[in-house]
């Protein structure tokens, strides 16, 4: 095999995110749902002769250095040789990207999971599961549950993952214009740290009983940044005429559930043309599973 095409990364929803405590590193410790939706970036990877590890497409304001996708294969890269003693074949990488950046959706850290998950198949690597979810979480909070691969309850930084059904449903996403830094927002004096813990059956009985699509729990992010950032704000507001509007992350991206695409549609043919908005539907594995990869 000398290419993979058409290699599917992902977004994902924070159904809810609640602010537990914080670690002695500064890092803090959450619960959260991931939920995986259909809609996501697109990679295509096709070997090389020599071993330099490339990104063929701009991505304008992430220079090549810095892009996760370089970043955790040149991460994989090394493990390789450390195991082998060998470089691995260099790789072209190609990204159609349409996530936004500081989205929330974990566009980043998908693009990172699926390149991981694609050159351990294109080099031969071997690595578990667990390993590679071990070698990306130093790169972003988000990238062990995309390898992990389910809609899943999350704790401590994010990387102890367990499985959880969530609703069949479908969700608008508003996109408000405006990039997140996730760090002001955790850094912020305003920031409750101290959401009482909750269990994955309270998440999972929310849903078995709730008539309607109002979330559980809710996003303790949500006010931080809606104050810092007055389009987040706005966005929420707009959108809960519809449903119960939430942000995902650290945002800028705001949701809510609606039972069928065509409730969708006619939330999106209402939403004002200053924002970028989508349709997702909810999925329980990561597209690239079926792929088995
Ligand atoms: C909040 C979430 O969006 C939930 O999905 C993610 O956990 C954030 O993941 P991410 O964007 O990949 O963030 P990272 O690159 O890992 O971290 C960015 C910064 O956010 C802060 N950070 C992040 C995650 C976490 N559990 N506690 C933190 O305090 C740290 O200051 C860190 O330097
Ligand atoms: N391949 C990439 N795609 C997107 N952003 C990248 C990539 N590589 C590096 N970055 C940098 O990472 C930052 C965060 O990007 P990302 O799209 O993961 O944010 P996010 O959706 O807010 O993620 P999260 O939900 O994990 O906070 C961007 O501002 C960008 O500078």
């Amino acid at each position: 095999m000398t290419e993979l095409k058409n290699c599917p990364a992902p977004a994902k929803l924070n159904l809810f995110l609640h602010v537990t405590g914080r670690r002695a590193d500064g890092y803090h410790l959450l619960q959260t749902v991931f939920q995986l939706i259909d809609h996501g970036d697109t990679l295509h990877f096709t070997l090389r002769d020599d071993a330099t590890l490339r990104r063929v497409t701009d991505l304008p304001g992430v220079p090549e250095e810095s892009d996760l996708i370089i970043r955790a294969a040149r991460l994989l890269q090394a493990e390789v040789l450390r195991r082998t003693g060998a470089l691995p074949h260099g790789v072209d990488i190609a990204i159609d990207k349409i996530l936004p950046m500081g989205g929330g959706v974990g566009g980043g850290s998908s693009d990172a999971a699926t390149t991981l998950m694609a050159l351990n198949r294109l080099w031969n690597a071997g690595l578990s599961k667990q390993e590679l979810m071990d070698l990306g979480l130093p790169l972003g909070a988000d990238i062990p549950f995309f390898i992990f691969g389910e809609t899943a309850f999350a704790e401590g930084v994010g990387e102890a993952l367990r499985p959880v059904k969530t609703p069949d449903c479908w969700y608008v996403v508003i996109e408000p214009g405006v990039m997140v830094p996730t760090a002001a927002i955790f850094g912020s004096e305003q920031l409750t740290r101290d959401t009482p813990v909750v269990n994955i059956a309270d998440f999972s009985s929310h849903y078995e009983q709730s008539q309607d699509w109002t979330g559980f729990g809710r996003n303790d992010l949500q006010q931080v940044a809606t104050k810092l950032f007055p389009p987040v704000a706005e966005a929420v507001e707009w959108l809960s005429a519809y449903g119960d509007a939430r942000m995902t992350g650290s945002g800028a991206c705001v949701f809510s559930a609606v039972a069928t695409e065509a409730d969708a549609d006619a939330v999106l043919a209402k939403v004002p043309a200053k924002w970028t908005a989508w349709k997702a539907k909810a999925l329980q594995q990561h597209p690239l599973i079926a792929t088995k990869l």
